[in-house]
């Protein structure tokens, strides 16, 4: 397994916009847009390819196609987030959802909602969630999605701490996780420091 923290001047400028307490909640979702492009761009770069026959305007040759479906899972609700920007660059991905909530006492994540596509065993999967906290709502994405056949499985989140990637790391170990940055630890409430607050209710103005 591997963790990546992408080391890219645009990203670092556009996720300290959002961690920002008085960034709007449109500005918000226009960064996290952002940093999204950016990070498929960088999770897919060695996504296998096969060759395709095709014609320019002056030849025939050969080109590349993607080898494999995509299967985008975002953890509702901030995962919801992160879809439009991997989609403008993915536009030939499939949507998956898991919708979770972390118990606000306990931290652990309740499921209240799943929806896969089909073909979840042969296809490049990748969850998507803002926040990488004790890592139980990710964990529980990744075992159900396992239990439904999914195999090849990446996850993506914008602010990790070091609690949850540990965590994860040990759980599942053929699972790449790719952060924007890995912030510095937990506080006594489950929130990453510095993290930039509840990822959900700043996407979507609710608190
Ligand atoms: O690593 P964990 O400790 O599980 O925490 C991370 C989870 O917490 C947030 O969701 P939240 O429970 O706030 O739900 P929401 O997206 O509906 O706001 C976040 O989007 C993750 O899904
Ligand atoms: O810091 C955190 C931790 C969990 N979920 C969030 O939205 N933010
Ligand atoms: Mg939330």
């Amino acid at each position: 397994m591997s963790v990546k923290i992408i080391d890219h001047a645009l990203i670092k400028h556009k996720l300290s916009i959002m961690r920002d307490k008085d960034t709007s909640t449109y500005l918000f979702k226009q960064n996290l847009d952002e940093i999204a492009m950016l990070m498929a761009y960088e999770v897919s770069k060695d996504f296998p390819l096969k060759l395709k026959d095709i014609e320019t305007p002056i030849c025939k040759t050969t080109g590349f196609e993607l080898a494999e479906q995509i299967i985008l899972v975002p953890i509702l609700r901030a995962g919801i987030g992160l879809v439009d920007g991997f989609r403008m660059i993915m536009p030939n991905a499939k949507i998956g959802h898991i919708g979770m909530y972390r118990d606000e006492e306990t931290l652990e994540p309740q499921e209240y909602y799943a929806r896969f596509p089909k073909g979840l065993e042969s296809s490049k999967i990748i969850i998507v969630d803002p926040m990488l906290a004790t890592g139980g709502s990710a964990d529980m994405a990744i075992e159900d999605i396992k239990k439904r056949g999914g195999k090849d499985i990446m996850l993506v989140c914008l602010v990790g701490a070091p609690e949850g990637v540990k965590f994860l790391q040990e759980k599942h170990p053929d699972v790449d996780i790719t952060l924007a940055a890995l912030d510095d630890h937990l506080n006594e409430n489950g929130y990453i420091v510095p993290g930039l607050g509840d990822a959900g209710d700043r996407l979507f103005g609710t608190d």
